[in-house]
């Protein structure tokens, strides 16, 4: 496990044996004065007379000793903690790294709760190996080791006796850790299902108040934080009594050398010096040990920890390669694709030309696939069979960066990051200027709105998000399109939040960010489609037919039914407004 966790650290593993250094040196201090109490003690055992600058020799010593060892210490401290907070860093990025290239199934099953504790709460747990167990660990183990060679040079039996307690410690603790692992698994998923309950339970707060279900959202938040309580005491339960017969048997040397030492230096098998030196650095001994001892509680959660994290970053990533985009132009096709969450399959066989250039529209009921095969184009999930090309080359045989580069997704809920608008519209392009991107928020018809906000387009989206409309919000989303300019567009449900006053402008928006572009739009509004070069129908997962509106209204049964809906809707709000109502 520590070597893993020394693997993290990478360019900073230097740091952390640097570390180990300055602790053992402290550690060298911390015994240092047991020698010289010991060197004190011994004359006057022997009726032996010394100096008082004998004495105050040692005593000062003593001394110096002690600010040593602070100094060390601190230093040693600060050295382990640089590098355990630089891996950190190191871990939290790659990571990171590794979430984009994962396919969003993946993600999606872990659930946000569990992501957000792995990325917090566990990697913040190896700071406590980093900066503390690994250099203070070895520099407290080494410490006794060497005092007791000595000691083994200078009398073995006494030495032995220095130890004698130390084997039944040992076993203790192997045992509280064998026992603390049993009860890993349980305890870390109950922390993990407490973690995603908070989070589901404040995204959700909406729909808990409007649903009135707050009790019974409190009762699963309820459930979840007490059995991370059981679990947490059920860990701690088998872990304590091993820790308390260790934390009583440690410091016990003491106690061992004393009788049986007297013993010895009575039948003569030693002497009083010995006994003293023995009983003085058997002090140098059990003070170290009980510092690695109270590193051991927690060893084999970050054991778990480990596991749990390697688990994520040994997913097998989407299938890409490096070679960058090289397709012949920016149609896209989908050849005889099918694919399956988890284990439901929902695309079946799906085989679609879309050419350069044109305007493709997706419709069909609730639930047959539009929006997975959108997601399937922007490569969010790998498929099962079959292949995804655009300009001819296979999806997977580029890289997702530059499959990006080649497509701008704009899905009905857009994400808005808590920065500023104009930040969230410079996502589409990185490296644009404040010009372009207050050009591309006005094509994207947003003047109107952020000339509303006190701040404009440099209001933070988490402030804005609440006094912006559904509507408003999508056209920066498509702003950001706009910026990004990217040959194919993918509008998943662009039109989604429309209204009758913003109509007008979120065509003209749309207008703009599809100018000229390979066009992929889903659509539940057959009237906003009618006009498109090719209309798919899905049905349950399949291709049902594909054709002008024109062609699928006189062959396409599965059309003519959400037609024959678009169309009495229409007639139904059309009387609704003749009768007066508010729609
Ligand atoms: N993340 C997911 N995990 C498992 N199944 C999913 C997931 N997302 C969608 N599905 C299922 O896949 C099928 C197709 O869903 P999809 O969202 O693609 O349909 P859609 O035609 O876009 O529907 P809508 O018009 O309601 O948005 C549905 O049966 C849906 O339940």
């Amino acid at each position: 496990m520590f070597k893993k966790i020394l693997a993290y650290a990478g360019e900073h593993q230097k740091t952390t044996y640097g570390a180990i250094a300055v602790m053992l040196a402290g550690m060298v201090m911390q015994v240092l004065p047991f020698w010289f109490i010991y060197q004190i003690i011994r004359p006057l055992l022997m009726r032996e007379s010394v100096s008082a600058e004998y004495i105050i020799y040692r005593l000062a010593a003593i001394a110096a000793c002690t600010v040593l060892y602070a100094v060390l210490y601190i230093w040693g401290l600060s050295l382990s903690h640089h590098a355990a907070y630089h891996t950190l860093k190191n871990l939290r990025i790659s990571l990171q790294k590794k979430m984009e290239g994962l396919p969003l199934g993946v993600i999606q099953q872990k659930g946000v709760g569990a992501i957000k504790k792995m990325f917090i709460d566990d990697i913040e747990k190896i700071e406590l190996p980093l900066a503390h167990a690994i250099p203070e660990g070895v520099a407290n183990t080494a410490v006794p080791v060497l005092v007791f060679l000595g000691l083994f040079w200078a009398d073995w039996r006494m030495a032995l006796l220095a130890l004698a307690s130390l084997p039944l410690g040992a076993i203790a603790m192997m045992i509280m850790y064998r026992s603390g692992m049993s009860k890993m698994g349980s305890y870390y998923q109950a922390a993990q299902k407490m973690n995603s309950t908070i989070v589901e339970y404040i995204n959700g707060m909406e729909v808990v108040k409007v649903f009135n279900r707050d009790g019974e959202s409190y009762h699963r938040y309820e459930n979840d934080i007490k059995s991370y309580r059981d679990f947490t005491l059920a860990w701690y339960k088998v872990c304590w009594p091993w820790m308390a017969i260790y934390n009583t048997l440690v410091p016990c040397v003491a106690l061992f050398v004393l009788p049986v030492g007297s013993y010895f230096v009575l039948q003569g098998y030693s002497t009083l010096p010995n006994l003293a030196l023995a009983l003085c650095m058997s002090f140098g001994i059990s003070a170290p040990l009980l510092r690695v001892m109270s590193f051991m509680p927690t060893m084999a959660q970050i054991n778990y920890t480990i596991s749990n994290m390697e688990q994520l970053m040994n997913e097998a990533p989407l299938t890409q390669s490096p070679t960058p985009f090289a397709g012949r132009n920016h149609g896209v096709s989908f050849e005889d694709v099918c694919f399956a969450y988890q284990e439901t399959e929902v695309l079946h066989s799906i085989t679609l030309n879309i050419p350069e250039g044109s305007l493709t529209a997706l419709v069909g009921e609730s639930g047959s696939g539009k929006s997975t095969l959108a997601k399937l184009l922007v490569h969010f999930y790998d498929i099962t069979s079959g292949a995804i090309k655009v300009g001819g080359q296979d999806i997977r045989h580029m890289s997702l960066e530059s499959l990006n580069e080649q497509i701008s997704y704009v899905a009905q809920e857009q994400f808005l990051f808590n920065i500023s608008l104009l930040e969230n519209i410079r996502l589409g392009k990185p490296e644009a200027t404040d010009q372009e991107v207050l050009a591309a928020a006005e094509k994207a018809q947003c003047g109107e709105f952020l000339a509303r906000l006190k701040k404009g387009i440099h209001t933070l989206a988490g402030d804005s998000g609440k006094q912006l409309s559904g509507g408003e919000r999508q056209r920066i989303s498509l702003a950001r399109a706009i910026l990004k300019n990217a040959p194919i567009v993918v509008l998943d449900e662009a039109t989604a939040f429309i209204d009758p006053e913003n109509e007008e402008k979120m065509n003209a928006a749309i207008a703009e960010v599809i100018s000229g572009k390979t066009v992929i739009v889903i659509a539940h509004r057959l009237h906003s489609i009618l006009h498109a070069d090719q209309i798919c129908v899905l049905a349950g997962g399949t291709l049902a037919a594909a054709g002008t509106h024109t062609q699928l209204l006189s062959s396409c049964p599965a059309y003519q039914k959400l037609w024959l809906a678009a169309e009495s809707s229409a007639q139904w709000k059309v009387s609704i407004e003749k009768g007066g109502e508010i729609l």
